[in-house]
């Protein structure tokens, strides 16, 4: 579990919240069982920031930085990209690691998993801490693959900023674009860092137009490369006009030489830099009011004279602004530009105090992560990331308060109770935090425990696993009974199969991968029933007319309306009963058992019998759509995946010739440098296993993201298909 604390303040009451990310409880538990000094693979470690041996004590000290010198930062991007490979050289310029960790050798701090560590992927967000220059970071490495978005969202809503990590020789990903959205919707103040600065095909030009052109910001160029590729060896300082030279071989990087260009003799370099400098001001002074005076002013004449802590003033304002996002370059892999991208965080990312919250907050058991190992702290000031343990019933997205009555009146406050009337009030929205948007899932299939005994530790297992990650759901299907996992992909379902036999020692046999279908109507359709039943001495008589029919605009929900005769009198207990019966319908279509979609309900009459129990109302009123639904003419939903393909040009035929076998839609097709990148649609049914066979056409060259689009119709021949498959009549197709 992932705690961000908080407290904020209104009307001049303090209410005190936690706010809680269910992060990774169970990775938590694990590593609590295990002793403190813990060290993973080896790894050489320093002692915990400002730490002498592992003194509780010294952590008040530790533990209470000034407000102003703390940055909760996160790191995100297209899987690959190098967040991983950053952070590692962070920690260890930091001081918090002792020698560099490698994902390609499975011994990084942060994708500490099992899992994470075989394949070379961040799958849980892991939080770190460390000092840099007297200032205290806190920073998460996120996950870049798509099966793992939530993970990434939850993150982004309890940081004050975050560094955006791109692969420079392919710039703006499709994965970046998400987390760049999400980071957008949470109104997080961003650095770019643009890495891989020595892969053959880098580019910082094109990286830096992709930016601007695919994400729509305003990038500030505070460096401009020193070569690329190969050549790559270090970066100019565009605001203070130095040169940074990693230039030692067989280094850690740590050491480097800083070089102001008037003191060397390369007056190219210099010039260039002095243009990219005034280009800077003029872009900082149109976005910023206080800085355009200063450089109208004092310094209209000689932008030279601007002094370098101004133009770092104006980019920290801006940045927090979001009017526009400085933009680095290095190479974490070859240990070049890391450092400056230390320094650019302290300097123009936000503290907590400057994303206007207030902080402060103590609970019975405080825990400061470092990465899988944790230590108990007896209180924290506000504006830390902190873990906390034992809160059985809260789940990622839960907003926590110190008390009851704190908790009713944070709820009162932002509208929650009652009628929702204040919802629009902002000093209420800004009380509780929010939630995060979770994905439907788009894969689902059969689970089971390797024998009837061991079923309550599946549910268990699960139940740890779903209160962390809300991303994955669990049913029960009706007919046969067995658990049902529903997740965000091929990978997300296999990790978790992973985890449960790892973290809870089953071995759990998964059924085939399904897709997940949604089920709508055509047209509208009018059905009565009557529901006469006898308990006991108890009669139980319900009738109820009702009519569904296709909404106009898209809605995952059934909209429900009552007739003027049915509402007149209509008691809340009996609406309630009505609307459960009407969403337990809605949950299994009659084509394929899947939810239904885009519709909408009018109940024209219910007569109920007096002594009728609400269970027998929400029964009648479930059957009766049931009834409708199956008169109705039906339409099958598909889920329609975002698809970008990444191919070096010989292999562009057979992988286009491929995609059209697979339905396909392709939209467009860029070139960037001897790559193609194919832009299109793929229903999701066709593209299972689709990473091997991409791998096979194109000798391992390619990679590729998916998204959800959206679902769509499937037309009359594929739909027949699938019905025919389903029902087991067209088993060779
Ligand atoms: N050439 C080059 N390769 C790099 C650089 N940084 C990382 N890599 C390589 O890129 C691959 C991915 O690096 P990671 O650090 O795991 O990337 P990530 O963004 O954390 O990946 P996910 O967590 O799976 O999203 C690894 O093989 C790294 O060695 C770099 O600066 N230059």
């Amino acid at each position: 579990m992932f705690s961000n604390l908080r407290k904020f303040g209104v009307n001049h009451k303090k209410i005190s919240i936690l706010h809680v990310n269910n992060m990774c409880c169970c990775k938590i538990k694990a590593s609590l069982k295990r002793l403190k000094p813990y060290v993973p693979l080896g790894r050489s470690y320093s002692s915990l920031p400002g730490l002498v041996g592992n003194d509780i004590k010294s952590l008040h000290s530790v533990i209470s930085p000034p407000i102003a010198k703390i940055r909760n930062i996160g790191i995100m991007a297209h899987i690959d990209a190098g967040k991983t490979t950053t952070t590692e050289r962070i920690l260890y310029y930091s001081g918090y690691t002792r020698s560099l960790g490698d994902v390609d050798d499975g011994d990084t701090v942060t994708d500490f998993m099992a899992q994470e560590r075989e394949r070379g992927i961040t799958i849980q967000s892991a939080a770190v801490t460390f000092d840099w220059k007297g200032y205290r970071v806190n920073l998460i490495d996120t996950p870049g693959h798509v099966d793992f978005t939530l993970e990434v969202e939850r993150c982004l809503r309890v940081l004050d900023g975050a560094v955006a990590v791109f692969d420079a020789s392919a710039g703006v990903e499709a994965q970046t674009l998400t987390v760049w959205r999400q980071a957008d919707k949470h109104k997080i103040p961003r650095i770019c860092f643009l890495n891989k600065m020595d892969k053959t095909g880098a580019s910082f030009k094109y990286a830096v137009e992709s930016i601007r052109e695919k994400l729509k910001a305003k990038p500030l160029l505070l460096q401009l490369p020193l070569g690329e590729g190969k050549a790559f060896k270090g970066v100019v300082d565009v605001v203070s006009k130095e040169k940074l030279l990693w230039n030692r071989p067989s280094e850690d990087g740590k050491d480097f030489e800083r070089k102001s260009l008037l003191e060397t003799s390369d007056a190219e370099l210099l010039k260039e830099t002095t243009e990219a400098r005034n280009d800077l001001i003029e872009q900082i002074a149109d976005l910023d009011d206080e800085f355009a005076d200063l450089v109208l002013g004092e310094f209209s004449e000689n932008f030279d004279l601007l002094p370098t802590e101004k133009l770092q003033a104006a980019i920290h304002r801006v940045t927090l602004a979001q009017t526009a996002v400085p933009v680095l370059c290095g190479s974490a892999l070859k240990n070049k530009g890391v450092q400056p991208l230390l320094d650019a965080i302290t300097m123009y990312l936000p503290s907590p105090e400057e994303r206007k919250y207030e902080f402060l907050e103590r609970v019975s058991r405080l825990l400061l992560p470092f990465a899988d190992q944790h230590i108990e702290i007896p209180s924290l000031t506000a504006g830390n990331i902190a873990l906390t343990v034992g809160l059985k019933h809260t789940a990622t997205g839960d907003t926590i308060a110190s008390s009851k009555s704190s908790a009713l009146a944070a709820a009162r406050r932002a509208g929650r109770e009652g009628e929702k009337q204040h919802r629009q009030n902002n000093e209420a929205e800004r009380l509780l935090l929010a939630g995060v948007e979770i994905p439907e899932p788009v894969f689902f299939c059969t689970i089971e425990p390797p024998s009837v005994a061991r079923q309550p530790d599946l549910d268990y297992a699960l139940k740890c696993l779903q209160r962390e990650d809300p991303s994955l759901k669990v049913k029960q299907d009706p007919d046969s009974g067995q658990t049902v996992l529903c997740g965000m992909g091929e990978l997300h379902i296999e990790i978790i199969h992973d985890r449960i036999k790892r973290e809870y020692g089953l071995e759990t046999y998964l059924g085939p991968l399904q897709v997940a279908y949604r089920e709508t109507i055509l047209n509208a359709v009018r059905a009565t029933d009557t529901l006469d039943r006898t308990l006991g001495d108890k009669r139980h008589l319900v009738t109820v007319d009702l009519e569904v029919k296709p909404t106009e605009t898209p809605s995952v929900t059934p909209i429900i309306k009552y007739a003027p005769s049915v509402s007149e009198d209509l008691p809340k207990v009996s609406q309630e009963a009505i609307e459960n019966g009407i969403h337990s319908a809605c949950l299994q279509g009659p084509l394929l058992g899947s939810p239904i979609q885009d519709v909408a309900i009018t109940l024209h009459s219910l007569i109920i019998h007096p002594g009728t129990s609400t269970t027998m109302i929400s029964a009648c009123v479930s059957r009766c759509i049931q009834k409708a639904l199956k008169k109705a003419d039906k339409q099958v939903l598909e889920p329609l995946m975002n698809l970008e393909v990444t191919v070096m040009g010989d292999y562009l035929s057979p992988v286009l010739a491929d995609l059209a076998q697979r339905r396909g839609t392709i939209q467009e097709i860029q070139t960037r440098q001897e790559n193609k990148i194919v832009i299109g649609f793929v229903p999701l049914a066709e593209i299972m296993g689709y990473s091997t066979v991409l791998r096979t056409l194109t000798s391992g060259s390619a990679t590729f993201a998916l998204e959800l689009c959206n679902y769509q119709a499937m037309n009359p021949q594929d739909q027949a298909t699938l019905l025919g498959r389903r029902s087991g009549l067209n088993q060779v197709l």
